[in-house]
Parts: structure tokens; C-alpha cells; sequence
């Protein structure tokens, strides 16, 4: 097939090689002419992905929209979740009418606290049929040296999910599928804000049951908001769910977990920022999930102890202090 991914990050460059490694036609296109020409002339993403000393050859790279579009099969964008609106709002009327669109963020839009799966078939006209999430344990540095790995394909039409999981299958990487979008969604999207109040308790000098207690209590927030938006359970207890809570809370490769790491041995979130390593979704996710927790009537004491961290800077202590409240109450 041929696939074009939007974004030639971390994860978008990466995921384009398992898309080249599993035999389809990779286009990859990236507002940053860099990183073209780079892609282009020398198969390497020395910016978002130097890890990788060459891309396969069925990999190239274009900064033109028209191009990149031009008899997509599929449709892949891996941009920062925050900006997906404003990127993909020229591509409306680019992406192919039977094109598939698969999104790999992790985020909620701050503003309109709207899922990844709602920003891009809003912005691009897209009916439900058409628009694949996809999330899982993938730390994009071990998938790029090929280490294996899995994760959730999810589409409403589940014979649309078996094509793309077809379409990303290689030797290392195995995609199970799934109908349930929105879990995917708000997994991917929540286990972010955990990993930034793992992070910060490790961070903290904080040991293991400090932080089994964080994730746990993380994976119960993500599970109520979950239900309450209209997720399967099910899914919480998958790859989406529990395997990428695993994955991200415990891995120095997750920019999340680093960025709370940081913020617990005390830096302030401007500095967190200008480290990081590229996009922590958790940041501006944070305050989203507040506002989503709000509207759909559901606690979120841990998303609103972080948004204290983030907003107001409290320290690691005051966070779990604001973790729990006075009563006892079942778990
Ligand atoms: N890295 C990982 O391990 C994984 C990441 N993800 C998710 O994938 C998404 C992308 O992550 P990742 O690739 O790692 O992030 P990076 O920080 O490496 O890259 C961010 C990407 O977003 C692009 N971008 C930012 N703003 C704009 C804009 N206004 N217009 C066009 N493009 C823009 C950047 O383009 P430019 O470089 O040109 O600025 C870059 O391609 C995130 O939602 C993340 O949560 C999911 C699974 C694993
Ligand atoms: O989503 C990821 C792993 O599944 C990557 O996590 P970070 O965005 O925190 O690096």
C-alpha cells in the first residue's frame, strides 16, 4: 500500500519504518525542510529519530502537502496533539475520498478537551469508517531498533482495523484489533498524566510502592473517565490500557516519565520544558483532563493534584497530599 505519514517525529519516523519493514510505500512529510532533505537525501531523522543510522529505502520524505497526498492509501499523522487541528486543516481537502486515516497521538486538546479521534475526522470531514487510533506500549526508540513489540489497532468497522493491523505487521511488530476507539483513545491519553506523577514521585527519590500506588490510582482515574466517555472496560486491562501504563511509568525513554522526573528532583515545568526531549503530551493534556473529568460529572484526583504541580507549582508532597482526601473511602 501506500502510506503517507504526517509528522516526522520520534514516533511518526519510526512507526514509518515498521510501515517500510512490512512492505508498503512510505511517504513522510514534515513542515521542517531539515528534516526533508535529511529523510530525502540521506535516510536519516538526525533531529527526531538519530538513533536509527539508515531508514529502509522504501522510505522518502516530501514538504509538499499536494505530493504527500497524492494516491494515499493511508493516511498516518504523528504530530503533536495540541497542534493536530491547525496541521491537518490545510489536508482537508487533500486526503484521497477512500483514504484511511490512523492517528497515533496521545493527547486531548486543550480548550475544547476533545479526543485525537474527534480533532482529526472534525477537521478532515471524516466519517467514522474512516478514522483508525492507534496505541500501545511503543516507546518509539526500541520499535526503531526493531525490539519486539505490539499494540491496539481500533477502528468502528473491524474490517478496516484488520487491513491497517495487516498493513503494520511485521516480524517484531504484532497489531491486535479492536472496535473500541474512544478506550484506546482515553488510554493513550491518560497514561500520559500518570507517567508525570510516577515520574515526579521517582523523581522525588520515592520508591516502589509510592510509585505502584500512584499508578494504580492513574489506572482507576483513567478506567471511571474512560466508562463515563463511553470506552469498553475491556480495553483498560489491554496493551492501551495497563501495557502502556507499564511501559511509560517505568521507562527513562518515556518523555513524559522524565519530564515528572524532572519536576520531582525540582525543576521548575519551564525547565522541564527546554530538556525534554521532545513532546510531553501529559503537559497540556493535564489541564484537558480536568476539564473533561468536569463535564462528564467524574473525579480526577490525580490529573487535578498535577495540574496543581503544573499551574501552580506544588511540590511532590503537596501533590499526594492532594491525591487523597481526609475520609476513608472504598477502593
Ligand atoms: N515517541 C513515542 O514513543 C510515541 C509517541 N506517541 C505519540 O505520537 C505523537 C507524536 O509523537 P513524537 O513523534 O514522538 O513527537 P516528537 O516531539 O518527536 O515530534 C512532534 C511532531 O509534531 C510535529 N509538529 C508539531 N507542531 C506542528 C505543526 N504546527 N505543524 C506540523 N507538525 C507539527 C513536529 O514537526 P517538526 O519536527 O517539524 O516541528 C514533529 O513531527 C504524540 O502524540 C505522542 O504522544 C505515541 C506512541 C509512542
Ligand atoms: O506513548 C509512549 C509509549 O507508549 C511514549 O511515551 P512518551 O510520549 O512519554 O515518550
Amino acid at each position: 500500500m501506500k502510506v503517507t505519514v504526517l509528522g516526522a517525529g520520534a514516533w511518526g519516523t519510526a512507526f514509518g519504518q515498521v510501515l517500510a519493514d512490512a512492505g508498503n510505500d512510505v511517504t513522510m512529510w514534515a513542515k521542517e525542510p531539515d528534516i526533508v532533505d535529511a529523510i530525502e537525501g540521506s535516510h536519516r531523522n538526525p533531529v527526531r529519530l538519530p538513533s536509527v543510522e539508515r531508514l529502509p529505502d522504501a522510505m522518502r520524505a516530501t514538504g509538499d502537502r499536494g505530493e504527500a497526498m497524492r494516491s494515499a492509501d493511508v493516511v498516518v499523522v504523528a504530530i503533536a496533539a495540541q497542534f493536530a487541528r491547525v496541521a491537518l486543516e490545510p489536508f482537508r481537502s487533500l486526503v484521497p475520498d477512500d483514504a484511511v486515516v490512523v492517528s497515533l497521538m496521545k493527547g486531548i486538546e486543550r480548550g475544547t478537551d476533545k479526543r485525537m479521534d474527534e480533532v482529526v475526522r472534525e477537521t478532515l470531514g471524516l466519517p467514522e469508517d474512516r478514522f483508525v487510533a492507534i496505541s500501545g506500549p511503543n516507546l518509539s526508540r526500541e520499535i526503531a531498533d526493531r525490539q519486539p513489540a505490539a499494540t491496539v489497532v481500533a477502528c468502528a468497522d473491524m474490517d478496516v482495523a484488520r487491513k491497517v493491523a495487516r498493513a503494520c505487521t511485521t516480524d517484531y511488530f504484532r497489531a491486535f484489533v479492536s472496535s473500541d476507539v474512544i478506550g484506546v483513545e482515553m488510554c493513550g491519553s491518560l497514561k500520559n498524566v500518570v507517567a508525570l506523577a510516577v515520574g515526579m514521585v521517582r523523581g522525588a527519590g520515592f520508591g516502589e510502592n509510592t510509585a505502584a500506588m500512584v499508578e494504580t490510582r492513574g489506572l482507576a482515574e483513567l478506567a471511571s473517565l474512560g466508562s463515563a466517555a463511553g470506552a469498553d472496560a475491556r480495553t483498560f486491562s489491554g496493551l492501551a490500557g495497563v501495557g502502556d501504563l507499564i511501559a511509560t511509568c517505568g521507562s527513562s525513554l518515556s518523555r513524559n516519565y522524565t519530564f515528572g522526573a524532572n519536576l520531582g528532583k525540582g525543576m521548575s515545568v519551564d525547565e522541564a520544558t527546554r530538556v525534554s526531549n521532545g513532546v510531553a503530551e501529559g503537559v497540556p493534556t493535564t489541564a484537558a483532563v480536568v476539564g473533561l473529568g468536569r463535564r462528564l460529572g467524574v473525579e480526577t484526583p490525580l490529573a487535578s493534584a498535577m495540574d496543581r504541580v503544573l499551574r501552580e507549582g506544588i511540590s511532590c508532597s503537596q501533590m499526594l497530599s492532594a491525591l487523597f482526601g481526609e475520609d476513608i473511602v472504598e477502593e
